[in-house]
């Protein structure tokens, strides 16, 4: 077994030296191999997705992924940019399902924005699409317009797009997963203005058919958006496109405390996947020591859970991960009052312990 490292930029190597040191403590064999990549990788080899880092990627069982980007990439042109490394990868990796799980773990409750009842047990699920959608969408570009309410003025332009067959196979994700656990998918999208989303209503209820045992509900985004955070108990799996799901998912971690909470898998047919926590490479606080490694840790325990076929050895860390959030140990982005303030390396040498214990 061989996983793929590539830490990233920013926090990114912060984080995932923590969730490494993690899987080593387990005491299991699988091979790590690590590589640069984002702007850590263009400015070693010119390239933020380097034909070599793709390949490790390619040819190993996991990749565990920290983040790419800085704002000082901002102006070099996009297919140089950090955030192509994640797309390719995706994209290249055939990535089309993103599961991003939001769970308030007890002892956080008092660490989110929202009131302890509205949050308290929350555990809802995510699914992206995530190769799809205006995302990858054809054409793109700048142009001059020859219509529109400026006619020759300089505009720029995206296609928002999704086959049937790509919503077909997100829906099924969607329902099986929804089959093991609270039994009803909501499905975020547009419908009432983009035909994309009108496409994707009608076929996410035809693929339903298959799946009676499972409740199906529809919801334009930006209620969705407001029912987050009216009553995110509401719901159980939440299935939706590319560009809502990134959106929406950012919404959710709040509802865990934090961003640095929120672990993700990115699974192709194969359970191939790519494991990330949901958040970037946070430029405000890297290299500070004080980035949240949980998510990473989590994204992890995904990673042995899915692709690595040992449930409990991600059983293990995530029993790890709450004991030492009941031990009171926290990151700043998680603190609160009477807890005590942890950086970066003590919360993933205190999960280390807590494996052992
Ligand atoms: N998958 C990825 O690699 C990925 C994901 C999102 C953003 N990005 C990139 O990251 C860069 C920064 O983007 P951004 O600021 O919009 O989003 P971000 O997620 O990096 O940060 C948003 C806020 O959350 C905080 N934060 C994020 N992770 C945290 C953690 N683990 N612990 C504590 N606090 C945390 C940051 O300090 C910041 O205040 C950009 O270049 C963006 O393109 C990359
Ligand atoms: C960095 C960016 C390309 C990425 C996305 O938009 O998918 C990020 O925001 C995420 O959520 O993983
Ligand atoms: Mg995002």
């Amino acid at each position: 077994m061989k996983i793929a490292v590539l830490p990233g930029d920013g926090i990114g190597t912060e984080i995932v030296a923590e969730a490494t040191k993690v899987l080593k403590a387990l005491d299991l064999k699988f091979e790590m191999e690590s590589a640069l990549v984002g702007g850590a990788a263009y400015e070693a080899h010119g390239h933020p997705l380097p034909e070599s880092t793709l390949n490790l990627a390619k040819n190993a069982d996991a990749v565990l992924f920290g983040a790419v980007g800085d704002w000082k990439y901002d102006k070099l042109d996009r297919p140089l940019r950090p955030e192509q490394a994640i797309l390719g990868l995706r994209k290249n990796l055939g990535l089309f399902a993103n599961f991003r799980p939001a769970i308030c773990y007890e002892q956080l409750v008092g660490a989110s924005s929202l009131k302890p009842e509205l949050i308290a047990g929350l555990d809802i699920l995510i699914i992206r699409e995530l190769t799809g959608d205006i995302y990858f969408g054809q054409p793109r570009g700048r142009r001059v317009a020859t219509d529109g309410h400026f006619p020759s003025a300089e505009e720029a332009f995206d296609t928002m797009r999704y086959s049937k067959p790509e919503i077909e196979r997100i829906a099924r994700v969607a329902f099986e997963a929804a089959r093991k656990r609270g039994k009803k998918v909501t499905s975020v999208d547009k419908a009432n203005v983009l035909e994309t989303f009108q496409f994707w209503k009608d076929v996410v209820t035809e693929v339903h058919k298959d799946y009676p045992d499972v409740e199906l509900e529809h919801m334009y985004v930006d209620n969705a958006a407001m029912q987050l955070v009216k009553k995110p108990k509401a719901f159980d799996v939440i299935v939706t496109g590319n560009m809502f799901g990134d959106i929406l998912s950012d919404e959710a971690s709040m509802l865990t405390g934090s961003i640095g909470m929120l672990p993700s898998a990115s699974l192709n047919s194969k359970n191939q996947g790519l494991y990330e926590p949901s958040h970037g490479s946070a430029p405000d606080i890297a290299g500070k020591g004080v980035a949240n490694p949980l998510a990473t840790i989590l994204s992890a325990a995904m990673m042995l859970r899915f692709s690595l076929n040992q449930e409990e050895a991600a059983r293990r860390i995530e029993a790890a991960v709450q004991k030492v959030l009941a031990q009171g140990l926290r990151t700043p982005d998680i603190y609160s009052e009477g807890t005590t303030k942890v950086g970066t390396a003590q919360m993933g040498d205190a999960v280390v312990k807590a494996l052992a214990a």
